[in-house]
């Protein structure tokens, strides 16, 4: 069995990574970290977890050494010693958080505010999409798993990113997140009242997931390739929804969007390219690690519509680590997450 250690347990993300290792059949979970609950159970701060774990949270570095593998799920400047003592014992990080994914460090000053400890750690660190960096990250010790905003965009727009199929940039990225996507600390902005019946958009055109982002379209596309991004909260507590306005350098039918996108996606097990006419949609795949797409066109003005959906907590999050995990391990890439979303 591997032994899996997650720092930041008590978080929603590192919460979510527990739920998920709890059920993977390759895996016991060795320690779990908070600083802020040492020395409780997990299941006294998560009480729909008693009686699935007596995991008790302890410091960090007894998390490492009882570890094969470390998953980091932290605020944002954290992971990066935390990564540097974990691959120094010998054993494999995978950061949750943002400290690894950007590949440029002025970028990550810039949004993130801080600097990098160790460029040599940054320069091995690999980021982790399997469905679009598979080959790099099989037999990886560090690896940077990407922000929920930045796994459903690329997902939406990479079939025609990669071919060269759209004239014109920036691609307009709309996008809705659950209100988990905002962690577990309480703040005006996320309060019940503030939330319920709205449609928040925020960060307009600022927000710290557009590096990232750029980064992984560019490297699909092969040139500088820009996003103008504007995501919104919505009243739901899982989800992302990406909805991504694209102008075709061709005309082209919708029959052969659909063809390019299902030949895409062909061998991918989590994704899902829906049929003509149906429509991504959050509820679709809460508690997966699915990614659902759907492909639309307006022949009137050449634009190409396309929306998809993941649950932000799992691809967007824990199910995409232990995706990653799956892999570094050599164990086929769908052991333990192979979850139905609820129909409901
Ligand atoms: N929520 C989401 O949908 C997604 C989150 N992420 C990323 O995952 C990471 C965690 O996010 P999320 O779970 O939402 O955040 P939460 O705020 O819910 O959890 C943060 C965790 O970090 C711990 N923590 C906070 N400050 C410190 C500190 N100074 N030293 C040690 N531990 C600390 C907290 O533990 P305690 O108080 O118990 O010590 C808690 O376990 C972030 O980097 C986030 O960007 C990535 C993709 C999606
Ligand atoms: C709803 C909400 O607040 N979402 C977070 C993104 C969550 C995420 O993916 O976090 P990191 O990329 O920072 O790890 C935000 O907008 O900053």
């Amino acid at each position: 069995m591997i032994k899996a250690g997650i720092i930041g347990a008590t978080g929603y993300a590192g919460a979510e990574l527990a739920r998920l290792l709890l059920d993977h059949p390759e895996v016991t979970i060795a320690g779990a970290s908070s600083v802020s609950y040492e020395g409780k159970r997990l299941a006294e701060v998560y009480p729909a977890y008693e009686q699935f774990t007596d995991v008790v949270c302890t410091g960090e570095d007894e998390v490492i050494d009882k570890s094969d593998v470390v998953f980091a799920a932290l605020p944002a400047g954290l992971s990066q010693p935390l990564a540097k003592k974990t691959l120094a014992a010998g054993k494999k990080f995978i950061d949750l958080g943002a400290d690894f994914r950007l590949e440029s460090e002025s970028a990550y000053e810039k949004w993130y505010g801080h600097r990098w400890e160790d460029p040599a750690l940054q320069a091995e660190a690999v980021y982790g999409m399997p469905e679009f960096f598979r080959a790099s990250i099989k037999g990886a010790r560090l690896v940077a798993n990407p922000g929920c905003y930045t796994t459903a965009v690329p997902m939406a727009v990479a079939p025609l990113v990669v071919n060269h199929w759209l004239v014109d940039y920036p691609i307009t990225c709309d996008c809705k997140s659950g209100i988990t996507g905002a962690g577990r600390q309480l703040t005006e902005s996320t309060h019940f009242p503030v939330i319920n019946e709205g449609c928040h958009p925020y960060k307009i055109a600022s927000h710290r997931h557009t590096p990232e982002m750029e980064q992984t379209l560019t490297k699909l596309a092969g040139h500088i390739t820009e996003v103008t991004f504007v995501p919104h909260l919505i009243p739901v507590n899982r989800g992302i929804l990406a909805t991504c306005y694209m102008t075709l350098a061709n005309s082209r039918t919708a029959q052969a969007l659909h063809d390019l996108y299902r030949q895409f996606y062909a061998d991918e097990p989590f994704v899902r390219v829906l049929p003509e006419g149906a429509v991504a949609n959050i509820a679709s795949v809460r508690y997966s690690n699915l990614c659902d797409v759907s492909v639309h066109f307006d022949p009137h003005t050449n634009t190409v519509i396309t929306v998809s959906a993941i649950d932000n907590m799992v691809k967007g999050a824990a199910g995409q680590a232990i995706q990653n995990m799956n892999i570094i391990f050599d164990l086929p890439e769908t052991t333990g997450l192979l979850h139905l979303p609820p129909a409901f």
